[in-house]
This record gives structure tokens, sequence and C-alpha cells, in this order.
């Protein structure tokens, strides 16, 4: 897949392509279901397939108070993107021209003067175009004028629930990470770097790889979950907090600790892929270290038990 990232200019762009456009955060079982419209339309046509989508997500711009806190940071999205037969990704940078032109702008100036569209794939939901006037509508009636194949994947349901990002945002938000991972087709997960921590784990009893975290991401609640991780393409099962670990700091700074299980490495520097499979407890105030101790090591059989149902 060839990655195209930046100002329209940029854009080195080849023919006969057929794009599924969206912001796509999350690259959920719905955004699948579109992208691999997208691929079916261009095999069947004998087209490229690629994905448009914008960087930062629009409403940064265009409603920074109320901006949407993302699932994912560019890279994993694209690395979850780069997993899907697409000849092109192109990441447009989302800025106040972009956001000022109007859909029929849109339209004529970008898809159909810059990408020469043959084919044009998206949800039954999209708008576009200053606030957000263009929407399925619009694109199909300009399907017409300009003569491209314009594709509507109809809504999502799994299990009666409709698949969508802010919905991933509020079972995230709950622990609910069984069902947030149903709907984004793979296990939620935070990549990161083992930093140092405070080398307490001789006082404890345990070892936490440490990553830190940036703010305003989707994350899950904070608490004590059951996770895989994955080092070097190896997996690895064990216990995971995500918080800010108030029995022995106040800084209040989000952070993920990791404890894996049956491992005795060191891996500062190395990046981690820690996917969430199950919640175990909220992350909480502990009255000392000792209480902390036992706690943990509750946590840890809770989880090398939840461990059990998911793999027998
Ligand atoms: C499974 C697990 C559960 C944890 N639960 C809590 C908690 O409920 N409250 C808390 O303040 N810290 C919690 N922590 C964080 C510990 O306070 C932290 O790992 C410990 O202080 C070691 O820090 P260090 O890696 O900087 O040495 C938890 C850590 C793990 C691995
Ligand atoms: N089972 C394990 N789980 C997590 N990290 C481990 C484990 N065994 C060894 N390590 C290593 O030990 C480090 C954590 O040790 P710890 O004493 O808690 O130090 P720190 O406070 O710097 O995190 C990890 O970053 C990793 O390099």
């Amino acid at each position: 897949m060839i990655i195209c990232e930046g100002k329209l200019e940029s854009f080195d762009i080849p023919k006969n392509l057929v794009l599924a456009i969206g912001n796509f955060d999350g690259i959920h079982i719905g955004h699948r279901d579109v992208i691999n419209s997208c691929i079916e339309i261009a095999k069947r046509n004998g087209w490229l397939a690629a994905v448009l989508t914008f960087s930062p997500h629009p409403s940064n711009i265009i409603d920074p108070k109320n901006a949407k806190q993302p699932i994912y940071p560019a890279q994993q999205k694209i690395d979850l993107l780069k997993k899907l037969p697409l000849s092109h990704l192109f990441i447009l940078d989302f800025d106040l021209d972009l956001m000022r032109l109007n859909h029929d702008e849109f339209i004529k100036k970008i898809l159909i003067e810059k990408f020469q569209i043959k084919g044009v794939v998206t949800g039954y939901n999209f708008s576009f175009g200053n606030k957000k006037l263009g929407d399925v509508n619009t694109l199909m009636d300009a399907s017409k004028k300009y003569g491209f194949l314009y594709h509507i994947v109809e809504k999502f349901l799994y299990m009666g629930i409709e698949v969508s990002s802010s919905k991933i945002r509020e079972l995230l938000a709950m622990g609910l990470v069984e069902t947030a991972n149903q709907l984004l087709g793979e296990n939620y997960a935070i990549c990161g770097e083992v930093i140092r921590g405070k080398k307490m784990a001789t006082t404890l009893g345990f070892k936490t790889a440490n990553i830190p975290l940036k703010e305003n991401y989707a994350y899950p609640l904070r608490g004590v979950y059951l996770v895989r991780v994955i080092i070097n393409e190896i997996h690895f099962y064990g216990v995971a907090n995500i918080g800010v670990k108030p029995t022995v700091s106040d800084e209040n700074k989000i952070l993920l600790e990791v404890h894996i299980f049956n491992f005795a490495k060191d891996i500062y520097g190395q990046i981690l892929k820690v996917e969430f499979l199950h919640f175990i407890r909220p992350e909480r105030k502990l009255k000392n270290i000792e209480s902390l101790q036992k706690q943990v090591q509750n946590d840890m059989r809770e989880a090398q038990y939840a461990l059990r149902n998911i793999v027998s």
C-alpha cells in the first residue's frame, strides 16, 4: 500500500481509482464493510482501491472544544489499513481551507479534477463539505452529473448494535472491552514504548513494564484488565492497569502498566502492543502498599482464571 500524507498538491495520484472516503476512526467492522466494498468494486472493474481519510479528525478544526477523542493514533490506523489489500492510502491534511470548501467544490476540485475518480464508496451517513451540507444524495447526484460510480454501504448492525466509532468509545469508557473488540473486528490495543518507572518491583513483588500515554484518546475505563502483549511478533498474556496509580502517585498522569506472566526479560525501550481482553476491576486508591500488593495478587489470579476460559 502506497501512503500519501499531507497537502493535496503533494499527492502522486494514479488513474482509475475507487475511493472509500471517511474518517475511519478505529477501522471497525462497519468501516471494513465500506473498504471491502471499495476493494470488490475495484477488482470487478480492473480499477485501484484506495482510502481517502483526513488528519487531524475534522472535528478538531471545525469544533475544537467538542473534538472527538480518537480511538487510535494515526500510525495505528495506518497499521490496520496496511493489512487490507488497498493500492493507496491518502491522508489529507484537514485545515481551514478544506473546512471552508463547500460540498460541490469538494466533489469538483478534489474528487473530479485532482483524483479523477472512477468510483466512490461511503457509508450511509457520510457527510462532507463546509457545514457538512454534502451527503449521500449530493454524491449520488454528482455521480450522474460527472459519470462516476457511487456505492452507498448501508448501516451495519452487529447483534442488534449499530456499529459506530462513538459506540466503541462508549463501550471502552465502560470497560466493556469484549463488546468493543467485537465491533472493532480486532482486539482494542494500545501501542507504546516501555520506559523506566520508580523501581518499586522489589517492594511490591511484581515487575511491570510502564508505557506512558498521550492525553485525549478514547481510552478504556481506568482499571485492571487481562491483556495479550505482543513483543516483536511474540504473544504473551498478562495483567495490566491503565490509570494514574493513585495509591503511589499524585501526579494524575495516565499510564499503562503491564505485568507479563512467566516472563523475566529486560524490555526497556521496546515497543509493546497491549491488547485488552477482559475487564477485571476499576482502579482504586488503596490504603497502603500491603493492600495494593494483596489486591494485585488477587488480580493476577483472577486474570489467570479469565485466561483459562478464553484459551480453553
Ligand atoms: C495488575 C495491577 C493492578 C494495579 N492496580 C492499582 C490500583 O488499583 N491502584 C493503584 O494506585 N495502582 C495500581 N497499580 C499500579 C501500581 O501502583 C504500580 O504498578 C506500582 O506502584 C509499581 O510502579 P513502578 O512500575 O513505577 O515501580 C496496579 C498495577 C498492576 C500491575
Ligand atoms: N514479567 C514481567 N512483566 C513486565 N516487565 C518485566 C517482567 N520481567 C521483567 N520485566 C522488565 O522489568 C521492568 C520493570 O521492572 P520494575 O522494577 O517494575 O521497574 P520500573 O519501575 O522501571 O518499571 C520492565 O520494564 C521490563 O523491562
